[in-house]
């Protein structure tokens, strides 16, 4: 099978965030990226260049995210180091995205998808503590087992308690806000299409909420289109789901798979049938290296 056979989906696990940094659980908070977390992008940028000049691909014409502003800077920059021009970012609730493409479309933009089913896992009560701590409190075996079983779930967020930033909060050293953003402003969307938002998640969950976007959205219009390639940036838990359904790993062997920030994955898929074909990291080293640093996170002072 050519290059030309299968159809590549440019997958990024959005760059080094504020939190990242700071080893701190996110989740649904709207951490920023780093001024690291930016070099990535603009790196991963080059990487996709490179690629597809060598292998005489078209740049991808399609993008999508999650509601979470560090993939949305991920992107901005990724497609500004691209030059792809303006771009349109359309925040979508549907998973049926035919009848948005086409007016989009006719305005000669890329589109940019955004959508909350691309989000990381929602970390419940784990959300802005420190991974050390949290370790420390669990032990290694529930963290381990929270963290990258495919049922590990943490508790629930208390919502109530997460929307109000607490007097004697110590938060972080770069002064950011540790709470979730409100949802009745920042998901206004979803509350209108009556998207049951989660309280807290496992990879499992994770994986059901993107399936039908996957299928129904990304992979549909690939096929309609005759597309050659799609860039996604998700996170570290959307991008193990991508994996999970798109390569098949069994529920065993996915609590084994960490994503590192900001390098390139590549899938491609046979564009007969849309099966797996393989998949490789752009920079297969790092990726080895920063997979392994991101496993080992909350233990550096524990162990
Ligand atoms: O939400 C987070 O804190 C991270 O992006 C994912 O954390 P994890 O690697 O501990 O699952």
């Amino acid at each position: 099978m050519t290059v030309g056979d299968t159809f590549k989906l440019f997958i990024l696990r959005h760059g080094q965030s504020e939190l990242n940094s700071e080893n701190i659980f996110c989740g649904w908070i709207d951490a920023k990226l780093t001024e690291k977390g930016k070099s990535q992008a603009r790196h991963s940028a080059k990487l996709i260049k490179q690629y597809s000049d060598t292998n005489n691909i078209t740049l991808p014409q399609i993008g999508y995210t999650s509601r979470l502003v560090r993939t949305e800077q991920t992107m901005d920059v990724l497609l500004e180091e691209l030059e792809l021009g303006h771009h349109n970012r359309i925040i979508t609730t549907d998973t049926d995205i035919s009848e948005e493409l086409h007016d989009i479309g006719l305005r000669g933009q890329i589109p940019v998808f955004q959508t909350w089913r691309l989000n990381e896992r929602h970390y419940g009560s784990w959300q802005g503590q420190r991974k050390p701590k949290v370790l420390k409190e669990y032990g290694k075996e529930k963290y381990m087992y929270i963290r990258r079983d495919y049922d590990g779930k943490p508790p629930k967020v208390d919502l109530n308690l997460e929307m109000v930033q607490e007097e004697n909060d110590q938060g972080s050293s770069t002064g950011y806000d540790f709470k979730e953003p409100n949802r009745r402003l920042k998901y206004v969307s979803e509350e209108i299409a009556n998207e049951l938002l989660p309280e807290s998640e496992s990879l499992c969950e994770v994986v059901t909420r993107l399936r039908p976007f996957l299928n129904d959205a990304i992979l549909s219009i690939a096929r309609k289109n005759h597309q050659e390639s799609c860039v996604i940036v998700g996170h570290g838990s959307s991008v193990r789901s991508l994996l999970k359904i798109l390569e098949g790993v069994s529920d065993k062997d996915i609590k084994d798979v960490d994503i590192p920030n900001g390098i390139p994955l590549v899938i491609e898929l046979d564009r007969r049938n849309f099966k797996f074909v393989r998949k490789f990291y752009l920079d297969p080293e790092s990726a080895k290296v920063n997979a392994q640093m991101v496993r080992d996170e909350g233990f550096e002072k524990n162990s």
